[in-house]
């Protein structure tokens, strides 16, 4: 059975069909990109996957069980992360509290035993601490452990979200356009950085319009064009579908 399953959705904003009977599968341990022209309805099916939107017709499927309808919150509970296209750090807090962030949502919330400050409290506080450092050399964010988020280049935030989206110990982790505003180095070290996440067994489903890192990190790709399904397949594959070369040398992308 594959992890996630996409079964024929749709949802539609006014007249605007942004995604229309979308279907396709990720199995366990791959890396799974989506792209298509701009205003293809990637994001729109990000949404819908993580629960911001609810699909007006089609289901999801994690592991078998339908999970449409539910909330961002409890899909994350479920091993469900992701990541923003616009940046969605907080800037009034430290580099490090923001992963740490990520990290409480396996935490018992009682806001009691958080007033008590009780010593073992103190001690999950610091290996929550530990654990989100960690996280942060992993992603390459080891010289700002003990920085402000908003004394921080953007190339660097746009890791520590990703840093952030890790600390909820995913097995699914989604990462909308992870490489957009980067330049050719930092790009290179996002693609090296989604390889070595892959590596550690998390899940990741890509959408990303670096065709370079793409065709590098993907086991396999899908084309949506106009809210649709155009192609699905290996990168070669797509690659060479004339109706992919079509639609990205059509003119609307
Ligand atoms: N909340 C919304 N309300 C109305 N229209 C929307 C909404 N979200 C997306 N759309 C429309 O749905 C279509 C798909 O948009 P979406 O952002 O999903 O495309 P995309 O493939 O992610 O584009 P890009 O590559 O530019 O990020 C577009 O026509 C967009 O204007």
């Amino acid at each position: 059975m594959a992890l996630l399953e996409v079964d024929r959705i749709s949802i539609q904003f006014g007249n605007v069909r942004a995604v229309q009977d979308v279907s396709f599968s990720v199995d366990e341990g791959i890396v799974y990109s989506v792209i298509g022209p701009n205003g293809a309805g990637k994001t729109t099916l990000f949404n819908l996957i993580t629960g911001i939107y609810r699909p007006t017709a089609g289901a999801v499927r994690l592991d078998g069980r339908e999970i449409q309808g539910r909330t961002p919150y409890e899909l994350a509970r479920r091993g469900m992360a992701r990541t923003f296209q616009n940046l969605q750090v907080w800037m009034n807090m430290s580099a490090l509290e923001n992963v740490m962030v990520g990290a409480h949502l396996h935490l018992d919330g009682s806001l009691f035993k958080a007033l008590l400050r009780t010593p073992a409290l103190r001690r999950r506080d610091r290996a929550l601490r530990e654990e989100s450092a960690g996280l942060m050399e992993f992603v390459g964010l080891g010289a700002y452990v003990r920085s402000r988020a908003d004394s921080m280049p953007y190339g660097a935030l746009k890791r520590l979200e990703i840093a952030r989206a890790l600390a909820m110990k995913p097995r699914l982790l989604f990462l909308d356009e992870p490489a957009a505003g980067l330049n050719p180095k930092e790009t290179q070290e996002v693609d090296a950085l989604v390889r070595r996440i892959a590596e550690t067994g998390i899940t990741v489903v890509l959408v990303e319009h670096d065709m370079k890192m793409v065709m590098n990190l993907s086991d396999r790709i899908l084309v949506l064009d106009y809210g649709k399904r155009l192609a699905e397949g290996s990168g070669p594959e797509v690659r060479g579908n004339p109706d992919v070369i079509a639609a990205y040398l059509g003119g609307h992308a």
